[in-house]
């Protein structure tokens, strides 16, 4: 059985933000919140959406999403779009804040406590359709939450849970790559590796959707021949359009459901004090669930590597554990400052995952066990 959705109106150009003003328009939105986060501020991206969207200097700005959202940031922005009169969000930045505007509109119309429209707590069918519209504007290339029916936030208890509907997804998404060129190198590489891995867990994920299929391998295609570039050289915009295209097109296979990865990455990113960045994690775990994964997924294992340019038969895990070398990102999650405790911990909340059902192989608590101490030491383990 395989359910296909596509419903977001998505504007993917050069200079696509001059866009915005027309499509509120479409909407019959008025007064937006923007919401968005004091980096992408600094980096001047709020000051030219606006001005290329037509919108008064005055417009409401919601600008202190977390990395890792949370429950607590969402509720202060779900006030201020209240107390402001606002009809419309316009999220502009990483999966930070366009996470964090979906659970916006949600709680804008919607009043019971966050938790209860969780994915893994029942939440699916208590989410409604009458919610503000969302205009999503990317400024990295990774998360593809610009189309994806998801929001990832952060509870006041430290869980990080998936909302998951077809209520999530963003009317329309403003994809222009040059609002990535300022991004820097750090960052391009561990976006951009969650984008890939998006593109290959959803690939790998059993469910039969043949369309999402063919886009992921085109987004891990694009992602595996650009992603370098775009690390060593910001301003090259062919790199950063390929990327933009391969997060959107990672988001677009979302509905084929993500795998373990995602499951530990989305328990990892949880810890709050530890500030962990979801694609650099996503980076370093993907080598060990390509090695646990290989028995099950022999077929895909060939159309994955001729996507990614790779000869025959070569080792997908090595590959990845190459580029993410010349990348610049970390090798395991020691370096990252994580104990084999911290790990531990963990464990029942990567099983209970909502991505975990979709992994390519079927994965218990004693596999993330060892994924997690695998993922810790590096291959050594
Ligand atoms: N909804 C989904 O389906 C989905 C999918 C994957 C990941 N996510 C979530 O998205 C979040 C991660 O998003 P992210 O990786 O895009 O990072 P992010 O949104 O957390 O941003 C990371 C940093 O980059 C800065 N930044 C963003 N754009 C910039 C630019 N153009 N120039 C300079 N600095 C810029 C931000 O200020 C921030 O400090 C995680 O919470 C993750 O769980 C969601
Ligand atoms: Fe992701």
């Amino acid at each position: 059985m395989s359910l296909i959705t596509y419903l977001t109106r998505i504007q993917f150009e050069r200079g696509a933000v001059r866009l915005i003003g027309e499509e509120l328009a479409l909407l019959g939105a008025r007064r937006p919140l923007v919401v968005t986060d004091r980096g992408v501020v600094a980096a001047g991206l709020i000051a030219r959406v606006l001005d290329a969207a037509g919108l008064p200097a005055t417009t409401p700005v919601f600008d202190g999403t977390p990395e890792n959202p949370t429950e607590e940031a969402t509720l202060e922005a779900r006030d201020r779009f209240k107390a402001e009169g606002c009809d419309s969000v316009i999220a502009v930045g990483g999966g930070s804040p366009l996470d964090l505007a979906k659970g916006v509109a949600l709680l804008a119309t919607h009043d019971e406590p966050l938790a209860t429209y969780a994915a893994i707590l029942g939440g699916i069918p208590r989410i409604r359709a009458d919610q503000p519209p969302v205009i999503a504007v990317p400024t990295t290339a990774g998360t593809g939450s610009e189309v994806g029916r998801a929001a990832l936030i952060t509870l006041a208890d430290g869980r990080k849970l998936g909302f998951i509907s077809p209520h999530l997804i963003p009317n329309v998404a403003i994809c222009d790559p040059e609002l990535t060129l300022g991004l820097p190198p750090g960052l391009t590489a561990a976006t951009g590796m969650d984008a890939l891995t998006h593109c290959i867990e959803t690939y790998l994920s059993p469910r039969h959707n043949p369309p999402a299929e063919a886009i992921a391998l085109d987004g891990l295609a694009r992602a595996t021949r650009s992603l370098l570039r775009a690390v060593r050289d910001g301003a090259d915009i062919e790199a950063r359009e390929d990327m933009m295209m391969a997060a959107l097109e990672g988001g677009m296979t979302f509905q084929k459901g993500l795998g373990a990865v995602h499951s530990m990455s989305h328990a990892l990113g949880g810890l709050k004090a530890k500030r962990l960045h979801h694609g650099t994690l996503n980076a370093v775990i993907l080598p060990h669930l390509l090695r646990f994964n290989a028995p099950a997924c022999d077929a895909k294992y060939a159309a994955l590597r001729q996507a990614m340019g790779l000869a025959e038969g070569a080792d997908l895990a090595a590959a990845i554990e190459s580029l993410n070398r010349d990348l610049g990102l970390p090798t395991d999650l020691a370096a990252m400052g994580l104990t084999e405790a911290d790990c531990e911990a963990l464990i029942t909340r990567a099983v209970e995952d909502h991505s975990t059902a979709t992994n390519g192989r079927p994965v218990g608590a004693e596999e993330f066990r060892e994924l997690f101490r695998a993922s810790l030491h590096g291959r050594a383990a």
